[in-house]
């Protein structure tokens, strides 16, 4: 059957789809309204609002049996009229990968060695074993703790889940109870911990206070925006002797709370460093390193991370004193291959870190499945069907390179995946299963931030949908899937993206979506010895053969047992208009949709000039990309978006190149990447406050670099 007709057929909201046809302008956009620029908070009521609408005007039980008929003729004869796109139509070849495998980069996680080994605080020994069930050692413990210990500054690097939160955790507190003189709430400081998202901040100052369960004169605090300036004012008043922080939280109060001080503070931990000390922190952190050295002349410092290497190291050299460089992989490597290590050694290239190979967990199974732009929205679906739903490995996460992508996508996949299918009649066998979706991103107010992150690290179901701020350091249990819907900006960006599973030795599984035009990615990732196995798109389509609610029913269709193509394709088609006819149930949905494919393109603009000839703007085709945010049509007037009195300011179309070239440019990844870090001390505030701020704090930044 051809697939226009085919969607004729299964548009079952026509008289809307008609209307907007209509209506629209010349240009094919919907008509333009004065109306309030839409909220995230808005989209879910309009949306709601809209659904009672259509299904009170559509009731067909109150009109006489002619009139229905009649309406129902016009309705067939109108379908006819409906443009749709095919799915399976002039997608670009998938080309094929021949590439051999890298032999990835593996460390050993586990030691036989005991804590109580160490010369450790028997009630610390004791708390590791009782509070946090812990009984031996893991290699970067082993190799850290005694470091840390002898009051060294240090440089770890371990694969993520490996337990470097307790291999700085354990010797912090076992210096800080044996102190001669006993700790005072009111001395302020002893250690600073900084950390890069505020869910990591709390997850520390989590495994901090149980080690310090035995030692409660010893009080933990966390700094991490969100929560009112005033009262993290009152705790640091009363004093917090280990704090934990985000980096542009910490300078807030350096800059605005007097009673803040450095005075005792003899360790900095920066966790996630090479983030820390990425774009958008490093004046941050100048300023927190210029308060604690304008007060004390010695500090023990350690530098964490999976993905610390020479380049981010260079600048860790000027806060380090005569650093400790621990690199488990490297460990490894000496073990196994003696004679290399040592013609390294011999040729001056043998330090640890120079290389960007990060280890990757041993059972971590790491796949990439290449889809055409048009087909991205329903493969990810049907993916999801597959695990969560039939598989019942219930727990994934799904990385967006945007807030608004995350937003959109939640919204879109609550309701028609969990909304729409789950009220669908009980002859399905799968149907009882409810799939629970969940988001996370910079732009939510704290409270809900914190909620749904308690939520998902308790539960033992649910798809979290977020950006980056979920990529670092989150130890999250039981998740069986990351999906990367859109690739990440860097291979040490993946490491720590899958790094949300398989930790601490599980099982754990990872997906990476990718278009054929970035098919390069797979060499780029092998170029730093991390191996990904090709999943088929048919393949991962083909699970909805599994579920007859997206079986289209054509008069003498059978039921067989062989997965036919065609049918996969049909059902495909079937899932992708429960998604378009979603989108296009409002104008605020369209409008939605637009702003998330807007923020797509921006952040596929924002990729680094190394990796341009992967992830190119031109290289996107932007009506097949816009089908899978359920668009029927490439939008015209992007840049125009979504603004409520645009009919009076309209300017002229902007072109496609003129669009590319306002979201093009370096600083729109750092202001990407700021915002999903940012310290959340002006969050609720507008844009044009934020803005005001930013160049104050610009121009109050005159600090001399350390
Ligand atoms: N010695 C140990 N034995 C068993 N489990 C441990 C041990 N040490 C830590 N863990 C557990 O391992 C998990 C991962 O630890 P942690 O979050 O510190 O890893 P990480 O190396 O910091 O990871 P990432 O690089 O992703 O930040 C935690 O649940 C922690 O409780």
């Amino acid at each position: 059957m051809h697939s226009c007709s085919l969607v004729c057929l299964l548009t079952s909201k026509q008289p809307n789809a008609l209307k907007r046809k209509l209506q629209s302008s010349p240009h094919g956009n919907p008509p333009l309204k004065r109306k309030p620029k839409p909220s995230v908070n808005n989209f879910k009521k309009r949306a709601a609002e809209t659904g009672t609408r259509e299904k009170g005007s559509s009731s067909k039980r109150s009109l006489p049996k002619k009139q229905l008929t009649a309406n129902q003729n016009e309705s067939q004869k109108s379908k006819l009229f409906i443009k749709t796109s095919s799915l399976f139509k002039n997608n670009p070849d998938i080309p094929e990968i021949h590439r051999k495998a890298v032999q990835q980069v593996q460390e050993n996680v586990f030691t036989t060695d005991s804590f109580s080994q160490l010369d450790l605080h028997p009630h610390l020994i004791a708390t590791i074993s009782t509070v946090l069930k812990i009984h031996s050692m893991t290699s970067v413990q082993k190799r850290t703790i005694p470091v840390l210990l002898q009051g060294k500054d240090a440089l770890v690097r371990s694969q993520t889940g490996s337990g470097k939160t307790l291999a700085y955790g354990i010797p912090l507190v076992q210096s800080l109870q044996g102190m001669k003189s006993k700790i005072q709430r009111s001395d302020g400081p002893y250690a600073l911990v900084l950390v890069p998202t505020r869910e990591l901040a709390l997850q520390t100052f989590d495994t901090i206070q149980k080690l310090l369960k035995p030692f409660t004169w010893i009080v933990p605090g966390v700094l991490m925006g969100g929560e009112k300036r005033k009262s993290e004012k009152a705790r640091l008043r009363k004093g917090i002797n280990i704090l934990i922080s985000t980096p542009g939280r910490l300078v807030d109060h350096i800059k605005s709370t007097e009673c803040i001080h450095f005075r005792r503070t003899q360790w900095l931990i920066i966790d996630e460093a090479d983030r820390i000390l990425d774009l958008g922190f490093e004046k941050d952190v100048t300023v927190i390193l210029n308060a604690l050295n304008a007060v004390r002349e010695t500090r023990q410092n350690v530098l964490l991370s999976a993905t610390l290497t020479e380049g981010v190291t260079r600048l860790a050299d000027i806060s380090l004193n005569d650093p400790i460089r621990i690199s488990i992989a490297d460990e490894v490597q000496k073990s196994l291959k003696p004679a290399l290590q040592i013609e390294k050694e011999a040729n001056g290239s043998s330090n640890c870190m120079d290389q960007e190979n990060f280890a990757v967990p041993e059972k971590l199974k790491q796949y990439f499945v290449m889809v055409p732009s048009k087909l991205r929205l329903v493969t990810l679906a049907a993916f999801i069907l597959e695990k969560c739903m039939y598989e019942k490995q219930r727990k994934m996460i799904i990385f967006f390179s945007s807030c608004e992508q995350v937003e959109f996508h939640y919204e879109l996949l609550v309701n028609v995946l969990s909304g729409e299918l789950s009220e669908q009649p009980k002859r399905s066998p799968v149907s009882s299963v409810q799939l629970q979706f969940l988001r996370l991103h910079g732009n939510m107010e704290q409270e809900e931030r914190t909620e749904v992150f308690q939520e998902f690290l308790k539960s033992n179901t649910g798809i979290l949908l977020c950006t980056d701020v979920a990529a670092r350091g989150l130890d999250l249990p039981q998740v069986m899937w990351i999906v990367q819907y859109n690739a990440p900006a860097s291979p040490a960006e993946y490491i720590h993206r899958i790094g949300r599973t398989a930790r601490i030795g599980c099982h754990g599984n990872s997906l990476l979506v990718l278009a054929p035009s970035e098919a390069e990615y797979v060499s780029l990732l092998a170029s730093h010895k991390i191996n990904v196995s090709e999943m088929k798109m048919e393949k991962v389509l083909s699970s909805l053969m599994k579920d007859d609610r997206f079986r289209l029913h054509r008069p003498g269709s059978k039921k067989s047992s062989v997965v036919d193509p065609q049918e996969v394709r049909e059902r495909a088609t079937v899932l992708q208009t429960k998604f378009e006819n979603y989108v296009h149930s409002s104008e605020g949905t369209i409008r939605w949709a637009k702003k998330a494919l807007q923020s797509f393109l921006c952040a596929y603009t924002a990729y680094p000039r190394s990796l341009k000839h992967i992830f190119h703007i031109k290289s996107i085709h932007l009506g097949h990309v816009a089908k899978s945010f359920g668009l029927r049509d490439a939008p015209q007037n992007l840049t125009t978006l979504p603004t409520a009195n645009s009919k009076k300011k309209t300017k002229p179309r902007a072109k496609r190149s003129d669009l590319l070239k306002k979201t093009h440019g370096k600083h729109r990844l750092a202001e990407i990447l700021r915002s999903e870090y940012s310290s959340g001390m002006d969050s609720g505030v507008s844009k044009v406050k934020k803005r005001k701020k930013k160049k104050q704090r610009k121009s109050g930044n005159q600090q001399t670099p350390v």
